[in-house]
């Protein structure tokens, strides 16, 4: 677009507004900042607030998006918000990289596909353009889901994620929604949310199986030490960044890696946050058995399919045996992480991770 011709009037301006507030589908936050950053120049010019506290993580991250706009004058930021919410428009209403139909809120979840047939109830974590974060809504429903799946007629619970990704662990905007009671709130509600959310992986009376479509970061790679069989596709990788993130092990991973792949496998880890390839995850014991990405949909639920197949009150019992005996050291372990995350959460290093991320500084 040639802009020193083109200068959009107020009237193109107002309703460029009128149009970001109808755009069918989220645009992100790294847009949404923009658009602020470009609304406050627009209208008010150049930055002169104070800059936020650091803990004041949504306010921070726009105060920085205005303030990288410096001196650029209304006029421009008005035509640049109008070009904006323009490409938004064309693209938002035309683009899906996710499968037909998977925005359906069919079975009353509204982060969850959960369905039951053929012996099966699939949990199919469903934020693809998130690549399937965590968030506070997803760990409740998730806890719901299998609570379901433990009393219904399905021989065998399988979890799995749409899109590219099998999930990017918890969502970090988790950490910007600061209750009235301020951080320390915030951290001690997570706690019991994780000790919650842990606790009914290591309680799931039924085979509970992860088809891991992609790759795996975080909380979802230390859960699957409580999985009863892992298949992957030879896309997946698995990488839990704690120290990166200031923060420590979950899932009971401080327990069920060690015994898995060894102290020092679980090291690399668990500490150094050594990020594995499906083959070496497999190599160690994470999982089960890798498959072509080009095939792994098909061999991996006909496979499921022939297990559904099997008495499910054997299955349930075999489990019980094999499992048992670990349950209330699981539930200890639980615990003591939790409450070791609950203090990592309040860190500084753990905070700047955060910024970091929330402000594009940093990625995996
Ligand atoms: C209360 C219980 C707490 C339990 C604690 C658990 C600990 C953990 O799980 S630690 C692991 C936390 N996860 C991460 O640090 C991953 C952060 N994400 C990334 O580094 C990257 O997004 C990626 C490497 C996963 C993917 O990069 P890629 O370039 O392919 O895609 P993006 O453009 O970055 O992502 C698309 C979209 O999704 C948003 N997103 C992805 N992952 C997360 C996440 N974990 N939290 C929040 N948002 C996430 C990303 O911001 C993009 O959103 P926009 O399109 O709106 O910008």
């Amino acid at each position: 677009m040639n802009r020193t011709a083109m200068r959009a009037s107020q009237k193109d301006f107002e309703n460029a507004m009128n149009q970001v507030k109808l755009l069918k589908k989220d645009p992100g936050n790294e847009v949404k900042l923009k658009l602020y950053s470009l609304y406050k120049q627009a209208t008010e010019g150049p930055c002169n607030m104070p800059k936020p506290g650091v803990f004041d993580l949504i306010n921070k991250a726009k105060w920085d998006a205005w303030n990288a706009l410096g001196s650029l004058p209304k006029e421009t930021a008005r035509q640049n918000y109008v070009d904006l919410v323009s490409s938004l428009s064309s693209s938002l209403e035309s683009s899906s990289q996710v499968e037909p139909g998977t925005d359906r809120k069919s079975t009353g979840y509204e982060t969850l596909m959960v369905t039951s047939e053929d012996g099966i109830t699939k949990i199919m974590l469903n934020r693809p353009t998130k690549k399937n974060a965590l968030n506070v809504e997803m760990y409740h429903e998730i806890m719901h889901a299998l609570k379901a799946a433990s009393k219904d007629d399905s021989a065998i619970t399988v979890l799995t994620g749409n899109g590219d990704y099998y999930s990017s662990g918890n969502d970090l905007t988790n950490f910007t929604d600061i209750p009235p009671g301020g951080v320390e709130e915030k951290a001690k509600n997570g706690a019991i949310l994780l000790r919650e959310f842990v606790g009914c992986f290591i309680d799931f009376p039924k085979p509970l199986i992860a088809v891991v479509n992609g790759p795996a970061v975080g909380i979802s790679v230390t859960l699957l030490g409580l999985f009863d069989a892992v298949y992957a596709s030879d896309r997946a990788t698995f990488h839990t960044p704690f120290s990166h993130l200031g923060q420590s092990p979950e899932g009971c991973s401080s327990y069920t890696f060690p015994k898995i792949m060894s102290p020092a496998k679980a090291t690399e880890m668990l500490v150094f946050g050594k990020k594995l390839t499906a083959g070496e995850a497999c190599a160690q014991g994470l999982v089960t058995e890798v498959f072509p990405d080009s095939t792994f949909q098909k061999e991996v639920w006909t496979r499921l399919k022939a297990f559904a197949k099997l008495p499910p009150n054997a299955m349930r019992i075999s489990k019980e045996i094999i499992r048992n005996r670990e349950k209330e050291k699981l539930h200890a372990v639980n615990a003591e992480e939790c409450s070791v995350l609950q203090g990592r959460w309040l860190s500084d290093e753990c905070m700047n991770a955060v910024v970091n991320f929330l402000s594009r500084k940093s990625k995996l």
